[in-house]
């Protein structure tokens, strides 16, 4: 033990290749970091045991064990160390492992020192900010959960992706937030950003499919004066404004090509270099994505980079439709209308009658939370009074007659009905006499609320009957039952009685 070194800037490194401990240890050394060195998972528990690091950068494989152990035995005595696990080429399961652990980050073998220096850097700038920890046994800071409660909602799937969030908030590791349009995706990146120690350092939210394409790499990486026509002075890009911080890259499917390549190299190797520049900038960014898409799928059509895929879908966050968390709608509609009135500077808030909230249950809510939330501006302009009546929602017809009672509906029509209840715009459609239909705001949701109500149409006119249904339309049950699933058909029609269900 080295009573002279402090927890400040301490580097413990584990690996039983004399060599490449050298390696790390001289790299450290310049870095002006201050180095202990151990070569078993024995050896290194012993040095944990008398004194705290800042870092502790740890082989996979060790002659007595595994990095994970230590990294395991780090986490369950809750002790403030970060850490990077080295893994061998080619094996990403372990690497991906290693962050949901808790691991700060990770690096492949045969270790590139542009990148470890990289790592070490952003795993250092990151603890520089919080106070220094003095004694062995010293715990991480617990994580605020303020920030969550601008989540609203404790249905078992909000619950799940509020624990997600708590997870995550200590790594470093990259997160893929996957939903539908208007779920709350944003709400939650902002969330994992604000729960971890980045929460001081600025959070840059970015719109891919809103950018120019011939925009994308000055906007993301910036430039110097003169690089181009109208570079007219220095300016910094996304990634160096979110430094230190957190970087949301909303609907990164939309990103062409091109430009996946030169964000997954910026990613690997945490440095960016300005349009026009000679020398790269280091970063400490983390990232989090979103996503509307299937983007494995989007991988298999060859429209999104296998290798990107991988980097940034380290750990996934799904955030479920609002019509799979109907648990969740009086409180979201009273934290919205809380919200809008406050915003407008009217009060009281307005409560929803009983009618208008068994209304919105029986909605499918295409456009979820948003969708609520602009339903909610409408209906407020429309009411007169503190309380919004269903008719006041503007929601369509067929829905209104079907809950207008207390009743269930009383046939399987009905509950399919008011289940996959097409959006007004869908249904509009074919009913408008002349001229074609608007253009789709989003081409994607409008398709499926089309093929919702095909599908709609089809169960019933083959009583409900899925494998008929399907044959009629040329798709074979598992088709039928994977399409009905998508769309939120299914448990209507198992309420109703499907009767091909196997
Ligand atoms: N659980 C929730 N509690 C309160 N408000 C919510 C919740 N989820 C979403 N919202 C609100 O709904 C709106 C849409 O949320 P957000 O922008 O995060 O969705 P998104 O999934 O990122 O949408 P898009 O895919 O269109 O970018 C925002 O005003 C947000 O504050």
């Amino acid at each position: 033990m080295n009573e002279s070194l402090s927890a400040g800037n301490g580097v413990l490194v584990v690996d039983d290749e004399p060599d490449l401990l050298t390696l790390y240890e001289l790299t450290l050394l310049r870095e002006g970091l201050e180095v202990e060195t151990a070569a078993s998972v024995a050896e290194a528990w012993a040095l944990l045991q008398q004194r705290v690091f800042r870092l502790v950068i740890t082989d996979m494989r060790l002659p007595d064990g595994f990095g994970m152990t230590l990294l395991h035995r780090l986490e369950e005595q809750n002790r403030s160390e970060k850490v990077i696990v080295i893994t061998a080429y080619g094996s990403a399961e372990n690497a991906v492992e290693a962050l949901k652990a808790g691991a700060f980050d990770y690096l492949t073998k045969p270790v590139d020192l542009k990148q470890f220096r990289g790592v070490v850097a952003a795993a250092m700038g990151r603890v520089v900010s919080q106070p220094a920890v003095a004694a062995p046994g010293a715990v991480a800071p617990p994580v605020s959960a303020a920030p969550l409660a601008k989540l609203v909602g404790r249905s078992d799937a909000m619950l799940q992706v509020r624990n997600l969030i708590e997870k995550v908030a200590r790594s470093m590791a990259p997160v893929l937030v996957e939903g539908e349009s208007g779920t709350g995706k944003e709400l939650v990146a902002r969330a994992i950003h604000e729960v971890s120690a980045r929460a001081g350092q600025p959070f840059i939210a970015v719109n891919c499919g809103a950018i120019p394409e011939n925009l994308l790499e000055s906007e993301f990486f910036g430039y110097k004066k003169g690089a181009f026509t109208g570079a007219n002075e220095d300016r910094s890009g996304f990634f160096q404004a979110a430094n230190g911080g957190t970087l949301f890259l909303d609907e990164i499917g939309e990103l062409p090509l091109a430009m996946q390549s030169k964000l997954l190299r910026v990613v690997q190797e945490r440095a960016v270099r300005p349009i026009g520049a000679v020398n790269e900038l280091p970063l400490n960014v983390r990232i989090v994505s979103a996503t509307h898409k299937d983007l494995a799928a989007e991988v298999a059509a060859s429209r999104f980079r296998q290798d990107l895929y991988y980097r940034l879908n380290v750990i996934r966050i799904p955030v479920p439709p609002l019509r799979e968390r109907l648990d969740d709608l009086d409180s979201i509609s009273s934290a919205l209308l809380d919200r809008i009135t406050r915003d407008a500077g009217v009060s009281p808030v307005p409560r929803l009658s009983a009618g208008a909230r068994r209304l919105l249950a029986a909605y499918s809510f295409p456009g979820n939370v948003r969708e609520l939330e602009n339903l909610l501006h409408r209906a407020l302009a429309m009411s007169s009074s503190e309380l919004i009546e269903a008719a006041d929602l503007g929601l369509p017809d067929t829905l209104f007659e079907d809950s207008a009672g207390d009743e269930e509906p009383a046939d399987k029509a009905a509950a399919l009905a008011v289940e996959s209840l097409v959006p007004v715009e869908a249904l509009a459609a074919p009913r408008v006499a002349s001229g074609p239909p608007p253009l789709p705001d989003d081409l994607a949701l409008y398709l499926d609320e089309v093929e919702r109500g095909i599908l709609v149409r089809a169960l019933q006119q083959h009583n409900f009957n899925r494998t008929a249904a399907g044959a009629r339309m040329g798709l074979s049950l598992r088709q039928m039952r994977y399409r009905m699933a998508r769309l939120g058909i299914t448990e209507a029609a198992q309420d109703a009685g499907g009767d091909d269900l196997s």
